[in-house]
This record gives structure tokens, C-alpha cells and sequence, in this order.
């Protein structure tokens, strides 16, 4: 078994995403090598797809996902349209069936090129969140933060999207609050015994909201594709929408939009939105000791 496997470095609307090819080989991308990468500028990702041999019939591959810090995530909507590019890429073909440890998800690749994922049905039952406490409705739930009497963020809805997210609606533009001050301590409130992802709404119309994430694991980034679809179902959830949300991702960069409709017949939330290869190169899923491919030097920035 060769030591080093190839990855491609993608993203999705700016959410940075290294797609690892771990198929035909019984050993995973260790917590340390994704530490490893992450330190590097050049590597440096929010989340880890490894993609896998397949473990279920009439599924094409197992996917498993890390974080920057080395934890797992049990799903992530921008990273499984970077792993649908770069199959279809590969196979030629447009659909596929991926398992996480969340799931099974669907995903197709349009004619455009923007890909459609089934993120699955949400879940809003409080101890599958996991919240701490008991709440009979989990779209209105009791946590605030800032002063007692004049809290600058409160009473979020909270979801599970296969991963646990937390979303405060704002009235101010999203870029205007210190998520990167007060993102760390609601990643780590008691309120979330397995952590959660934290995301800002503000909504714009009863078709279009704009949100910022910070994600468990991986801090500030620049999208979220769980979160856009956390947002689009608890905003429909809380009567603020209807069910088919136009999300602009404050700091996706380029900036970008991802369509969400969370399906009447079925309960299932499908996320669409582009996704973007970089450059490709050879790693150690052990170590996370890299390279790049000889042609990178044009693709990379
Ligand atoms: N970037 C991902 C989410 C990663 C989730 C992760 N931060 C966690 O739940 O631990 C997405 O596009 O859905």
C-alpha cells in the first residue's frame, strides 16, 4: 500500500474543503494529519472529505469527515458537492449515493454545473440535537448572550442537519456582529453537550435571508452549506419564510448564493450550489505530509 493517496483542494462559495481519495485501502485520514494540514497555509481546510470504499449496497462511496481541529462532523453540505465534482469528473456520470455516519445522501450534478445534494430531514427533537436541557419546542430556544438585560444575541432556533446548528435571527447586517468573539463561547455552551455549529440570519424577504457561520470545529469560515440549510428550515419552521430560501452567504467569497427548499412530500432539504477544484496533489493520510502536483504552480494562488 503506497503511503500517500491524491486530494484535490476544492471549495464550495469559499468554504475550504480537501477531497481525499482513501478508496482501496483499509486505513483512515488520522485526526493528526488533518491537524497537520491545517497548519500549513498552503493546506490549510474547513472540513476533510476522505472518500472510502462503499460499506452499503447501492451506495458509491463511505464519506468521512473531519473538521480543521481533528473531530469529526457528521455532515457537510458544501464539502459533499466538492466530492459529487470531482466523481463526476472522474466517472463521467452525474448522480451518486454517498453514506456518512449520519446517513445516506443523494446527489446530482446539473447540466450548469451547480450541484444538488439531499441533506436528508432535519431533526428537532431535543436530546437528537443534542441540546442539555429538555425543550418541548426547539425553535425558540432559551440561551443569550451579552448583557442580562439587553443580550446582543438570543432565544436561537435549534436543529440537527444530520450536525447540530444553533440560529440566531439578527436584524443588523450579520457582518456588523463579533462572531469571532462571541462564536467560541456558543460553539462551547453548555447548552451543547457535542458542541454546535452557530450561525447568524438575518432574513431579507419571505424568499431570501443572508447568514455567517461559525462552524463547531472549524471557527469563522466563509460558508457553511449545513448551516444555509439550518437557516432555511428554521426560518420556514418559525413562519419568517416559505419553504424555498434563496441564501446569500454574507462571506462566501466569490460571493454566492445557495438555493434550499425543504421539501413538502418528503421532509427532505435539498441545498444547491456550486463547487470549485483548485489544484490537486499527493498526501500522507497519517502524518498529513504533502505535495503538490507538478502542475500546481498555475492553479494555486
Ligand atoms: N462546512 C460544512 C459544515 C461542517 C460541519 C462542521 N463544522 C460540524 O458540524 O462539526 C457544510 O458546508 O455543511
Amino acid at each position: 500500500m503506497s503511503a500517500t493517496v491524491e486530494f484535490a483542494r476544492m471549495n464550495g462559495l469559499g468554504n475550504k474543503i480537501l477531497v481525499v481519495d482513501m478508496r482501496g485501502r483499509p486505513d483512515k485520514v488520522t485526526p493528526a494529519a488533518a491537524v497537520a494540514l491545517n497548519a500549513d497555509p498552503e493546506t490549510a481546510f474547513d472540513q476533510i472529505m476522505a472518500i472510502h470504499d462503499p460499506k452499503a449496497d447501492g451506495t458509491d462511496a463511505f464519506i468521512d469527515i473531519l473538521n480543521s481541529d481533528g473531530s469529526k462532523a457528521q455532515a457537510c453540505g458544501n464539502g459533499t458537492r466538492c466530492v459529487v465534482q470531482a466523481l463526476a469528473a472522474e466517472t463521467g456520470r452525474k448522480a451518486f449515493t454517498f453514506q456518512t455516519v449520519a446517513g445516506i445522501l443523494n446527489a446530482v450534478e446539473h447540466e450548469d454545473g451547480t450541484i444538488s445534494v439531499d441533506m436528508g430531514k432535519p431533526v428537532f427533537d431535543w436530546d437528537r440535537i443534542p441540546l442539555a436541557e429538555e425543550f418541548h419546542d426547539t425553535s425558540r430556544i432559551e440561551l443569550q448572550i451579552g448583557p442580562i438585560d439587553n443580550p446582543v444575541l438570543h432565544s436561537p432556533s435549534a436543529m440537527s442537519m444530520g450536525n447540530p446548528h444553533a440560529i440566531f435571527w439578527v436584524d443588523k447586517d450579520v457582518m456588523s456582529y463579533d462572531l469571532a468573539r462571541f462564536g467560541p463561547l456558543l460553539e462551547n455552551h453548555p447548552m451543547f453537550p457535542e458542541r454546535a455549529n452557530i450561525t447568524l440570519a438575518q432574513v431579507t424577504s419571505p424568499t431570501s435571508m443572508t447568514t455567517r457561520t461559525w462552524e463547531r470545529g472549524a471557527g469563522l469560515t466563509l460558508a457553511c452549506g449545513s448551516a444555509a440549510c439550518s437557516a432555511a428550515v428554521s426560518a420556514a419552521r418559525t413562519g419568517r419564510t416559505g419553504r424555498r430560501v434563496m441564501i446569500n452567504v454574507a462571506s462566501a467569497k466569490p460571493p454566492g448564493t445557495l438555493s434550499i427548499e425543504w421539501r413538502e412530500r418528503d421532509d427532505h432539504v435539498i441545498m444547491t450550489g456550486p463547487a470549485e477544484w483548485e489544484w490537486s496533489g499527493r498526501l500522507d493520510p497519517a502524518t498529513g505530509l504533502w505535495s503538490g502536483d507538478a502542475d500546481r504552480g498555475a492553479e494555486a494562488q
